[in-house]
């Protein structure tokens, strides 16, 4: 295993330890909340009972795989603790999530989350956040409007595609990689895109992770 998978599974280990018996749990989408998954399948096979809400549907899939039990997330009031990865995160934990597409279950489900724990390897921790365009995720009937007005707010939006076609969300809508920069002030940009009428969710997420585990070389480092 390299360097950076052996720093998520460190990551995912670390944080599978908040999850207790009976709660409800968010499962986050991507190749780092993957090893959450395996260790989530292994801990129900010895025994635990949780209900888990996935933030995708190949997120459902790889946990019916590993017998995880689901549970629809219009059926709970709250979740009990949600972990899922990231694109990229800054000390204050302030991050950028959506390169897999997943944004707005990830958010909605990180709005219902009691916790939010983040797990990343090493090379996702920045000091300013925007090396990593952001993901938008757009109505296509709103497409045009809402990059006018990411081009009027200095980003350059640009429509994401998969084989030559408009990359869909689970719920089918479009993605929009908007490169701003080095985003100076996130909570202000958050603000401004939250006004965009179509634009459904963008990748900013401020003030929704309560802890992020870090990987880094052979341990992990927590931020509070
Ligand atoms: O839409 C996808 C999610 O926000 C992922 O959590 C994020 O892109 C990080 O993915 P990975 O763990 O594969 O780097």
């Amino acid at each position: 295993m390299d360097q950076k998978e052996l720093e998520k599974e460190l990551a995912a280990k670390e944080a599978v330890k908040a999850v207790k018996q009976n709660q409800i749990v968010g499962l986050g989408t991507g190749s780092t909340a993957k090893y959450v998954i395996i260790e989530l399948g292994k801990m129900v096979k010895d025994g635990l009972k949780i209900q888990c809400i996935p933030t995708s549907n190949k997120t459902a899939e790889l946990a019916t795989s590993y017998n995880i039990p689901l549970v629809d997330i219009n059926m709970v009031d709250h979740i009990d603790v949600t972990i899922d990865g990231a694109d990229e995160f800054t000390k204050e934990k302030m991050l950028i999530k959506g390169g897999g597409g997943a944004l707005l279950r990830e958010k909605i489900v990180a709005s219902l989350s009691r916790e939010e724990i983040i797990i990343a390897d090493a090379s996702k921790k920045v000091d300013k956040l925007g090396k990593f365009t952001l993901p938008i995720e757009v109505i296509p009937f709103a497409l045009n409007y809402v990059q006018l007005q990411l081009t009027a707010l200095q980003g350059k939006g640009k429509l994401r595609q998969l084989d030559g076609k408009p990359f869909l969300t689970d719920q089918q809508n479009y993605i929009v990689d908007a490169d701003f920069g080095l985003i100076d002030n996130p909570p202000a940009l958050a603000e401004k895109l939250n006004q965009i009428e179509g634009l459904v969710a963008h990748g900013l997420f401020i003030g929704l992770a309560t802890r992020v585990i870090m990987g880094i070389g052979d341990s992990v480092q927590v931020f509070n």
